[in-house]
């Protein structure tokens, strides 16, 4: 495999946390490179989810389409009257930027399902055309998490896709909610490897305490 997508069972549940964390960590024996094929919620300047991950992991990361309102592409780009590529287009773009050797992380928007062209195809129909990729499941911690995760596992499991495992993301403000996950269940569960967990405090790290303490949230070999 030498993609990684990037998919969450929510939004805002820490993927982009999660893509930097293992862009730093992957970063430190070999060349990785990231993709936001689209990104919606952000005005022309503002930073967005490559941005925050330049930011914190320090590695090339590129953005497809921006659309201004936070929203779900589709409906964000039918708002502003822009075509969106279609998945076949974005994954040869991804394709595209793919380095001799190493990884390429793709970031999907939202959730595995939430469309991202024009006929509404998403980020398992764009996986179809991406050869040697696999999912990582980014998944909330807190109450929830574990029908959520099961939820965008069995999705996936039904197309068939590669599961590489699953990444603890963004942890829930209350700490009582954070203790009532049983994350510890999750692996067995879904009957995935967890690969790595964020502690809560991931995206507040300044960006060169990120990179050295990125290494020791996972638990696979880079
Ligand atoms: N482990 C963590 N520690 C601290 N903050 C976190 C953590 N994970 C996520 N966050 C914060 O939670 C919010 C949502 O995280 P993030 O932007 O990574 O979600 P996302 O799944 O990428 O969302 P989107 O679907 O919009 O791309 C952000 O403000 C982020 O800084
Ligand atoms: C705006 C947000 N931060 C994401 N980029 C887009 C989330 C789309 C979610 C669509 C949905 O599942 O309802
Ligand atoms: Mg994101």
């Amino acid at each position: 495999m030498s993609v990684l997508l990037v998919t969450g069972t929510d939004t805002g549940v820490g993927k982009t946390v999660a893509t930097a964390a293992l862009a730093a960590y992957l970063s430190r024996s070999t060349t990785v490179i990231v993709s936001k094929p689209l990104q919606t919620g952000v005005d022309a300047v503002e930073p967005g989810d490559a941005d925050e991950v330049r930011r914190l992991a320090g590695v090339e990361a590129h953005e497809g389409v921006r659309l201004r309102d936070p929203l779900a592409p589709t409906t964000a780009a039918r708002r502003e009257g822009v075509d969106l590529p279609s998945v076949k287009e974005q994954a040869a773009a991804i394709d595209a930027l793919r380095p001799p050797s190493g990884w390429t992380l793709v970031e999907g928007a939202g959730g595995l399902l939430v469309g991202l062209d024009g006929e509404g195809r998403n980020l398992a129909d764009l996986a179809v055309h991406l050869p040697h990729s696999a999912f990582v499941v980014v998944v909330r911690a807190g109450l929830g998490t574990l029908n959520h995760t099961m939820l965008t596992v069995e999705a996936l499991r039904a197309r068939k896709l590669p599961i590489a495992g699953l990444v603890v993301g963004a942890w829930p403000e209350d700490p009582d909610l954070a203790e009532r996950c049983n994350l510890e269940e999750l692996p067995g569960l879904a009957g995935l490897p967890l690969l790595g967990k964020l502690p809560a405090n991931a995206a507040a790290l300044p960006p060169e305490t990120f990179r050295a303490q990125a290494p020791t949230w996972f638990n696979f070999p880079a």
